[in-house]
């Protein structure tokens, strides 16, 4: 497997080794040993979630606060979402930037997106199933989130803002400015 750094401290893309034959293929798609090795400090997934979602889904920005701040290595098993992470660490030279990642049961990417990171996608395939681990357990109490189409961080979602479907709750969440 291989950590490729992107434009935030401490995200990492990983690509994993395939083997692919003329059966089809196989990876590790986490190893601790590895994955702690290549990243240089000890994660510990405790939980891993899963969802399935059809083409314009778009679920975040999420993080948790807190003791209950999560790190999440997230994947993609079928179909495609543009993955984004956002660097909401004060202190980091990153802070109020983001990194997108298309990810793909194609291209078998992961992306690395630490504690103090608010996190989502949108769905751009007709549907996508998204598997990733958590290095602390859910605490509803401890939720937070980012406006996907917050004006500061600009994202491009690669999808028109109107083909965009969130959640009720999604709908409603605060601007980065009222968050800093
Ligand atoms: C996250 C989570 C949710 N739930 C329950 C709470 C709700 O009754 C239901 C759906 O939750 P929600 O609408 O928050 O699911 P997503 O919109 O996919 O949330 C996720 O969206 C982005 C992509 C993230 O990075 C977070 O991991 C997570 O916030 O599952 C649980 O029971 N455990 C959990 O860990």
């Amino acid at each position: 497997m291989r950590l490729i750094e992107t434009k935030l401290k401490d995200c990492f893309v990983v690509e994993p080794n395939v083997f692919a034959d003329d059966r089809g293929y196989f990876f590790e798609s986490y190893n601790e040993e590895k994955f702690n090795k290549a990243l240089g400090q000890n994660i510990n997934f405790v939980q891993d979630n899963e969802s399935f979602s059809s083409k314009g889904v778009l679920r975040g920005l999420h993080f948790q606060k807190g003791e209950f701040a999560q790190a999440k290595l997230v994947r993609v098993i079928k179909g495609e979402v543009l993955d984004v992470a956002v660097d909401l660490r004060p202190d980091s030279p990153s802070f109020g930037k983001y990194e997108s990642v298309v990810l793909t049961g194609e291209n078998k990417k992961q992306f690395f997106v630490p504690r103090g990171f608010a996190h989502g996608f949108v769905v751009l395939s007709d549907t996508a199933i998204f598997s990733y681990k958590c290095d602390n357990f859910y605490n509803k109490e401890s939720e937070g989130g980012l406006i996907f189409n917050d004006k500061t961080l600009n994202i491009d979602w690669k999808l028109p803002e109107s083909e965009c479907l969130l959640s009720e709750k999604d709908k409603i969440l605060p601007t980065f400015e009222t968050l800093f």
